[in-house]
């Protein structure tokens, strides 16, 4: 699992060098110092949001979804008061259990009986319509017979 330890944005700031270079994208604090020799858009446009939160750069590159797992692989914490999203090992957004059943909640028919008598009646009622139709027509229908 990846680190959870919080970082303010004052102590990211003291990592912004090549030899020490540390970066927020979305919520979580990366040490990318031995990345930036490797890093595709080279080394210097890291180097410029170095000890910075670096998201908004990050996502205005477009960068492709191995390079999101990729930041993963960075992560030595998360900044603090931000939500993170957790992920899998395929980078897909995890749906917590807790907040899942949150959610569920909305469609729960309740267990309440005064909606159970309604059901009844809602059944009930046009049954005895019916009866009452079917037998009427029943006893006229038969009275209009003429043998
Ligand atoms: C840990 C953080 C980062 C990782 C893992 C990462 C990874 C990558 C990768 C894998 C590519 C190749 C293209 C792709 O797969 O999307 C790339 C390209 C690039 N990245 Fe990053 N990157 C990071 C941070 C940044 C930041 C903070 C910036 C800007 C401030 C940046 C700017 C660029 C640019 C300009 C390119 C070249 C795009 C192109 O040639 O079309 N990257 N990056």
């Amino acid at each position: 699992m990846a680190n959870q330890r919080a970082f303010t944005l004052s102590q990211i700031s003291q990592h912004k060098s090549n030899k020490n270079c540390w970066l927020v994208i979305n919520g979580r604090v990366l040490d990318v110092t031995k990345f930036l020799e490797e890093h595709p858009g080279g080394e210097e446009v890291i180097l410029e949001v170095a000890g910075k939160d670096a998201t908004m750069e990050f996502d205005a590159i477009g960068h492709s979804k191995a390079a999101q797992s990729l930041v993963l692989k960075y992560q030595v914490g998360v900044l603090e008061g931000a939500t993170v999203e957790k992920v899998d090992d395929d980078n897909n957004v995890v749906v917590e259990k807790e907040s899942k059943s949150k959610e569920m909640s909305a469609f729960v028919i309740k267990d309440d009986p005064s909606s159970k008598t309604a059901t009844f009646l809602e059944f009930f009622i046009p049954v005895v319509f019916a009866c009452v139709y079917f037998g009427y027509r029943v006893i006229t229908v038969g009275d209009a017979v003429d043998y």
